[in-house]
């Protein structure tokens, strides 16, 4: 049978011509072949109206693909050389996370402020689950 050969993503293009050198500390291995990365996006049954997390979208080569079927997508990336690259993907908007913000210290206010540090989910009744998700909303965080 022939080979067919993938065509790289157009955003992986960019930072290869630009010699960005990956960062294995950061566990940079980016995905380049389209046809995986639309396999491992469709896993996912992704519905029109979903927001996604995308936590180490890298040169974004995944986030157009979500885009195509999320509402919106909000990725985190922790390489600012990686986050101009994703500058160019049309509705994704980028924000800053300041360098003292550490998620984990939020979830551990929320968890204590509503009294569920040491709770299991199992335990909760649905007062419970309503208090902590009015919690989770008074410090910025929202689920929908
Ligand atoms: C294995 S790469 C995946 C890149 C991309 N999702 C793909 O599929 O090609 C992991 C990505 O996570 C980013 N990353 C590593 N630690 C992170 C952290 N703590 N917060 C946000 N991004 C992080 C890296 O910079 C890198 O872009």
């Amino acid at each position: 049978m022939p080979k067919v050969k993938e065509k790289k993503t157009r955003v992986h293009d960019k930072v290869a011509m630009q010699g960005i050198q990956f960062n294995k500390d950061f566990g940079q291995h980016i995905l380049k072949n389209p046809l995986i990365i639309q396999a491992i996006v469709d896993k996912g049954c992704i519905r029109p109206t979903d927001t996604v997390l995308e936590i180490g979208p890298g040169t974004g080569n995944m986030t157009v693909k979500i885009l195509e079927q999320a509402k919106k997508v909000i990725a985190c990336e922790i390489d600012p050389r990686l986050v101009i690259t994703l500058i160019f993907i049309p509705r994704l908007g980028l924000q800053e996370v300041p360098p003292e913000f550490d998620i984990k210290d939020l979830i551990d206010t929320v968890l204590t402020e509503a009294n569920f540090a040491t709770s299991r989910a199992r335990t909760m009744d649905l007062d419970d689950f309503v208090l902590l998700l009015a919690t989770f909303n008074k410090h910025g965080i929202h689920f929908a």
